[in-house]
């Protein structure tokens, strides 16, 4: 006979697992789903996941709503540990916006850049719920927090949808073996005739809100779900679960305990994002104008990241020829189009243009094409330096925002 014995998976925090049957969250009810600012692809993907509401009993907007205290300073709540707080930290570093936070243990810390601006730090779910209750104004945590513990609460706008760390998504898994071998997709999973009223599919998950709306608006019926805070991954080799819902990054937890992902199973996929309070947008004194501010910067830098200043020397006749050869391969076109200067030099004591500098901006990815397509029409001598900022004439994210707002 085997005795199994029970350890914490992290001895620094010392929490011992536990499961316990999950309380029943399913009373669908129409809403409208979260107020998205931004086009991007998750962010489509988050509000056709958020369609349908699921009543909730903490953090839903009818049963708490966010009171506007008076009070002199806007408050940003930022993660107070974990995976998130170190790039929430260096992200507003990088717009050079530097939080001044005398010891770790400190709660509270100060931007000088933003003087009526307030850090505070708090783990990232309570954000979620302290930006609801009017506790903070902004906050910075992954998308999937804000779905799970905003649930769709219309008083949450997303300002920012990508600040480009934290990415991970929201994904069902199940064990590789068994009588899973060949189950691959979530249709396959829903379709086994092993479950019944009686003995439904057993689903672990520390996501209790969005695991039952994703099943339910998948039609799959015959569905429980436990919980737990970590190590979920163990739940069904233990025998507790057959399937669990949890964030995958790199696969490897799940890899090494056997698990899969299948085919339709992914509820969401997240990365960082810069949340506000709608109401604290409208009615607080200074609000919008420090979201410009911080939006301004972000969008300034997640630009700048993603792009090289490449300078090159071509010879030519005149810049108008240059740039029609520039112009002619599709991947040198720049942000606006090439910036081309004549080089003087001189010769025999006379002052000639023979070249002309090119300056572009390419995207990080195709900066080897660019450097070869340079080449093609004559390009020598290619410098290539990062970027820190690119200032746009309008932030499309802050249009969005103010129309969003009704403003
Ligand atoms: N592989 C990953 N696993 C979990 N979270 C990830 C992963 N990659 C990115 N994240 C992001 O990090 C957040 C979780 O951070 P972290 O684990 O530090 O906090 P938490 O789990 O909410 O807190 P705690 O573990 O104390 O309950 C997620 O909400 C998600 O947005
Ligand atoms: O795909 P991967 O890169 O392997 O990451 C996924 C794992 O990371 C997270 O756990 P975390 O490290 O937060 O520990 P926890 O289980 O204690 O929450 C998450 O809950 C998965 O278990
Ligand atoms: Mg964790």
């Amino acid at each position: 006979m085997s005795m199994s014995i029970l350890l914490p998976t992290n001895l620094q925090q010392c929490p011992s697992p536990s499961f316990s049957p999950s309380t029943p969250l399913l009373s669908p009810s129409p809403s409208t789903a979260f107020s998205f600012v931004g086009t991007s692809r998750r962010c489509l993907r988050l509000v056709t996941c958020c369609v349908s509401s699921v009543q909730s009993s903490v953090a839903n907007g009818s049963a708490l709503a966010a009171v506007i205290v008076e009070r002199d300073q806007i408050r940003l709540g930022l993660p107070s540990k974990g995976r998130m707080a170190a790039d929430s930290v260096d992200l507003l570093k990088d717009c050079q916006l530097f939080v001044k936070q005398v010891n770790p243990r400190q709660y509270v810390a100060q931007i000088p850049q933003l003087p009526n601006t307030e850090v505070w730090f708090q783990r990232p779910k309570d954000i979620v719920r302290k930006l609801l209750s009017g506790d903070l104004d902004l906050g910075i945590v992954g998308l999937d927090t804000v779905c799970e513990y905003g649930q769709e609460n219309e008083d949450l706008i997303i300002v920012h949808e990508a600040l480009n760390f934290g990415d991970c998504h929201l994904s069902i898994a199940i064990p590789n073996y068994g009588i899973f071998e060949n189950i691959n997709s979530l249709k396959e999973l829903a379709d086994m005739p092993q479950w019944s009223e009686e003995r439904p599919l057993r689903v672990a998950t520390g996501f209790t809100y969005l695991g039952p709306k994703f099943m339910e608006e998948n039609g799959i019926k015959h569905v429980t779900f436990s919980t737990a805070d970590g190590a979920l991954e163990a739940a069904p080799a233990m025998g507790i679960a057959d399937a669990i819902l949890d964030l995958v990054s790199s696969g490897t937890t799940l890899k090494e305990n056997n698990l899969k992902e299948i085919e339709g199973g992914v509820v969401l996929e997240s990365q960082a994002a810069l949340v506000a309070s709608r109401r604290a947008l409208t009615d607080r004194k200074g609000a919008l104008k420090t979201v410009h501010e911080i939006l301004e910067r972000l969008e300034a830098h997640l630009k700048a990241d993603g792009q090289f200043t490449v300078v090159a020397n071509m010879r030519g006749n005149n810049a108008q020829e240059v740039a029609e050869r520039v112009l002619s391969q599709p991947s040198l076109s720049g942000l606006q189009g090439p910036t081309i200067s004549p080089v003087y030099c001189t010769q025999n004591g006379k002052v000639s243009i023979d070249y002309y500098a090119i300056v572009i901006c390419v995207p990080k990815k195709a900066l080897y094409e660019s450097v070869k397509q340079l080449r093609a029409v004559g390009g020598s001598g290619v410098l290539v330096s990062p970027l820190t900022y690119i200032f746009d004439e309008d932030t499309p994210r802050w249009g969005q925002l103010l129309r969003n707002l009704n403003l």
